[in-house]
Order: structure tokens, then C-alpha cells, then sequence
């Protein structure tokens, strides 16, 4: 973990840049290769890297019904709740995004409309290398359903046994996610992109997944196959100051960390204090922690960092644009008028990340790497297209012909002009 004090401005780019950065072209080749292999291989390919990154051995990718009704009656009624209590909260906040259609008169006889129409057919990524993660389950199928998505399927990393966890078949079910597949990585990007013998191919992947999964989404936008965003390893950016609870601060700055070796976690402080307490209190929390292994490979690109003042951590933040931004301030709400870079905001001492993780509503799959400068975590939207439609009177266009014909002659496309004179009087004659 590197501590700094008052670093110069012109550190700031190596202080926001992320980790994984220095191998992305390593990654780039080997996602190209997979990707390129399953295109053409299609079930035999995946099947063989499944072999070799979870050593598990596949004669069915689908997942059964009869194997999604036993996970319901195998997990436990505690973890089947917590399950259905988060789905509920996560469909709440999802339903009221609902986007709705718009119909503008923009001149008399010129009428405009904006449709939402949900994408056909989706594929949600769920990630299964360092753990199950059933929560992205809800936070892609929840919506993908509340958006009227008619064919939704799901791929996941299973088990070296051949077994996906229990508890992402309950929360697919939970959910109403259409078709499962055993198939993670790159792999399982290319096979929803490309579609296999077994697995269909779809208009538009969502989820978050490590470098190599980011990657080959990205690459799959290069094949006609739309993505919800760069969602990669996880990332977060605390703003503390003399009054946050150090104990409070560094349990989130080690939940993230926890993810994976790529994740980052990013403290920043105005108080002297705070920065001196805190890498006792993380390295106490840590040698009490499962993943402390793990962890210690995020902390070694992880920075606390003493600052001027608040205007200064907000700029860094801005710059680093952080997946999730925690703000545990005094004045957390004044600062919150100052974030225009980050995934997700949580507001004072008592919002841990954790919370938007699993439960309180908003979505986990988030931009990292700095694309939260342009790009938004996955909401109702995300499943949508926006397809206009419009509907002009005789009249209507009459009184649009003239700045139609004006433009399109100006841009030497006459048969645009044409297509605009020819319903007008004045071009109805011309024609005879
Ligand atoms: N941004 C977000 O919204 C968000 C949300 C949840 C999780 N995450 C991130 O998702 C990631 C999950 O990563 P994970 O590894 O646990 O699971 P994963 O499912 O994304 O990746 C596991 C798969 O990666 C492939 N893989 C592993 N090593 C490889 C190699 N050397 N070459 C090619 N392919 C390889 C294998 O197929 C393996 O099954 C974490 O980094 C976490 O931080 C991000
Ligand atoms: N923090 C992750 C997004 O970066 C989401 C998650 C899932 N489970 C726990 N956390
Ligand atoms: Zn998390």
C-alpha cells in the first residue's frame, strides 16, 4: 500500500492509472485468440478451456430444470430470503427508472415520438473465478425482466465438478432468467457472441467479469454484438475526514479488495491523523480476513493519500473516476454536488458499499477503470433501444418542405430535396 502526502498535481496521472493497464495488450492478444477459436470451434472450443481454467469436464453446457428446482430446495431458508428480499429492492428502484415514450409536436402536422423497445434477446455474464457471484444475478436479470427482455440466458464459470452454485441457480429463478449455460471467461463472451451449438448467440452481453472478461466484451462489440459497458475489476475511492469512524473506513476500503488481485482502492483524507491510524487498523482488519492473501495483492496497488482540502480530493476523485465513490464527510451532501466522474455515490458514515453491492436497490455492475468519466452503471436503459417514429399531415410537411429542400440542396443530395418537393403542391406540379 503506498501512503502519500500532498502529492504534486503532475503525479496525479500515475496516481489515477489503473493497475492492469501495463498488461492490457497481453490480455488484448490472448481474449483475440479465444475469441477466434470459439468462432470457429464453437462447443469443442469451450470445452476445452473449461478443462483448463476450472478443470472441470463438460458433456452438457445447458443447465436443467430439474438441476434449478434442487438448488431451490437445497439452499437454506435464510439465504433463499435474503435472496428475495434484495431482488424485491432491486426491482423497486428499477421499476420507477421505466423510461417513458415521448410524443412532441415539434410544428403543426409534424409530429415526433420515442419509443423504448426492449433488446430481444440478452446474455448476462456472471462471474465465478474467485466467487460465485449470485448478487450480479439480480442486479442483470432483474431489470433485463422489468424491461420486457423476451429471451434472456445467463453463463457462469461452473465448479471444477462440473456444478454452478446453488445459489446463482436460485436467484436465476428468482430472477426469471430464460436458459443457463456452464461457460466463463472469454469463452463464454465469444460463445454469446458468436453463438455455438449450444449456445445461442445474442444481441447485447451484460456483466462484469476480470480483465479477461472485460476485454473480450469489448471485443465483441468488433462482431456485431452490443455491451452494456467496461465493467472490470473492481474499484473503490474513499473520501474521509478527521470525523470518520477508521474502522468504518478501512472495512470498505478492504471490501473491494477483496474481489481480486486487480482491484484498487483508493483512500483520500484531509486529516494527519486518519492517515497515520489507518494502516494499523487495515492490516489488524486483514490478518482477520479469509482473503488475506489475495487481498494483500490489491493493497500493493492501493494508495492512501493526504490531501490540501475538500475541493482537492474532489478533483482527484473527478480524474479518477472511481467505480464507486464513498463519501464519509461532514459534508457529504455538499460534496455530492461536486461528483461528475463515478458509478455509484454513497452518502455518509452509515453507507457502506456493501449495501448497493447486494441490497439497497441501485445496480452493482458499474463502470471501473476510469469509464465512469463517459459511461453509466447498467439500469433500466441498458435494455432498451429508444426507436423514434413520426407521422407528418399534408400540411405539415407543406410548411417543412422549404428548410428539407433548402439543407438537402445545400448538401447536393437532390433526391432528398426531391422526396420533400414531391408532396407539396408546388412539386406536385412540377412534376405534371
Ligand atoms: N465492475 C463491476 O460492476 C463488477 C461487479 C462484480 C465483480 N466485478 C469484478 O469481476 C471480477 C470477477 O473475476 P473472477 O476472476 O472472480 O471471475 P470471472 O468469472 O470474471 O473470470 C473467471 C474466468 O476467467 C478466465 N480466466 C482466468 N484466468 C485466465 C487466463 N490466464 N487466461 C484466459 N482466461 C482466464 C477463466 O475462464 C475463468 O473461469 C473481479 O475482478 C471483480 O472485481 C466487477
Ligand atoms: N463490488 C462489486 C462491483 O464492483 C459487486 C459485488 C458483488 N458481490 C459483492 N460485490
Ligand atoms: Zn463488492
Amino acid at each position: 500500500m503506498e501512503i502519500l502526502r500532498y502529492p504534486d498535481r503532475h503525479e496525479w496521472s500515475r496516481l489515477t492509472a489503473r493497475a492492469m493497464a501495463s498488461q492490457a495488450s497481453q490480455v488484448a492478444a490472448t481474449v483475440r485468440s479465444i475469441m477466434d477459436d470459439v468462432a470457429s470451434r464453437g462447443d469443442e472450443a469451450l470445452r476445452e478451456y473449461e478443462l483448463r481454467f476450472t478443470g472441470s469436464s463438460l458433456s452438457d453446457f445447458a443447465v436443467s430444470d430439474e438441476e434449478i428446482e434442487r438448488a431451490s430446495s437445497l439452499l437454506s431458508p435464510a439465504l433463499r430470503h435474503a435472496i428475495e428480499s434484495a431482488a424485491q429492492n432491486i426491482a423497486d428502484f428499477h421499476r420507477a427508472e421505466i423510461p417513458s415514450p415521448v410524443t412532441v409536436e415539434t410544428q403543426p402536422g409534424v409530429i415526433c415520438m420515442q419509443r423504448p423497445v426492449a433488446i430481444e434477446r440478452v446474455g448476462l455474464y456472471i462471474p465465478g473465478g474467485n466467487s460465485p457471484l449470485f448478487s450480479t444475478v439480480l442486479m442483470l436479470a432483474v431489470p433485463a425482466v422489468i424491461a420486457g427482455c423476451p429471451y434472456i440466458e445467463l453463463c457462469t464459470p461452473a465448479g471444477s465438478d462440473g456444478n454452478i452454485h446453488l445459489a446463482i441457480l436460485y436467484a436465476a429463478k428468482v430472477a426469471g432468467v430464460g436458459r443457463i449455460f456452464r461457460t466463463g471467461g472469454a469463452q463464454a463472451i465469444a460463445a454469446m457472441t458468436f453463438g455455438t451449438e449450444s449456445i445461442p448467440r445474442v444481441d447485447k452481453i451484460f456483466g462484469p467479469g476480470n480483465r479477461y472478461v472485460m476485454e473480450a466484451k469489448q471485443q465483441a462489440t468488433l462482431h456485431g454484438c452490443a455491451i452494456d459497458m467496461p465493467a472490470g475489476p473492481s474499484e473503490v475511492l474513499v473520501i474521509a475526514d478527521s470525523n470518520a469512524n477508521p474502522t468504518f473506513v478501512a472495512s470498505d476500503f478492504l471490501s473491494q479488495a477483496e474481489h481480486g488481485p486487480d482491484s484498487q482502492s483508493i483512500l483520500l483524507t484531509t486529516s494527519e491523523k486518519l492517515l497515520d491510524i489507518l494502516p494499523g487498523v487495515i492490516d489488524e482488519m486483514l490478518d482477520a480476513l479469509p482473503r488475506r492473501d489475495m487481498m494483500l495483492h490489491s493493497l500493493d496497488h492501493s494508495r492512501l493519500i493526504l490531501m490540501h482540502d475538500d475541493d482537492e480530493m474532489m478533483e482527484f476523485s473527478n480524474q479518477y473516476a472511481p467505480e464507486h465513490l464513498i463519501l464519509n464527510h461532514r459534508d457529504a451532501d455538499r460534496l455530492c454536488g461536486n461528483v461528475r466522474n463515478a458509478g455509484s455515490v454513497f452518502i455518509g458514515p452509515w453507507s457502506p458499499e456493501s449495501a448497493g453491492d447486494y441490497a439497497s436497490g441501485t445496480n452493482h455492475t458499474l463502470p471501473t477503470s476510469g469509464y465512469a468519466r463517459a459511461y453509466s452503471g447498467v439500469n433500466i436503459d441498458s435494455f432498451m433501444k429508444k426507436i423514434t417514429f413520426q407521422k407528418l399531415t399534408a400540411d405539415g410537411i407543406a410548411t417543412l418542405a422549404p428548410v428539407v429542400v433548402a439543407m438537402a440542396e445545400a448538401e447536393s443530395l437532390d433526391a432528398h430535396a426531391l422526396a420533400a418537393k414531391v408532396r407539396t403542391s408546388a412539386g406536385n406540379q412540377i412534376l405534371q
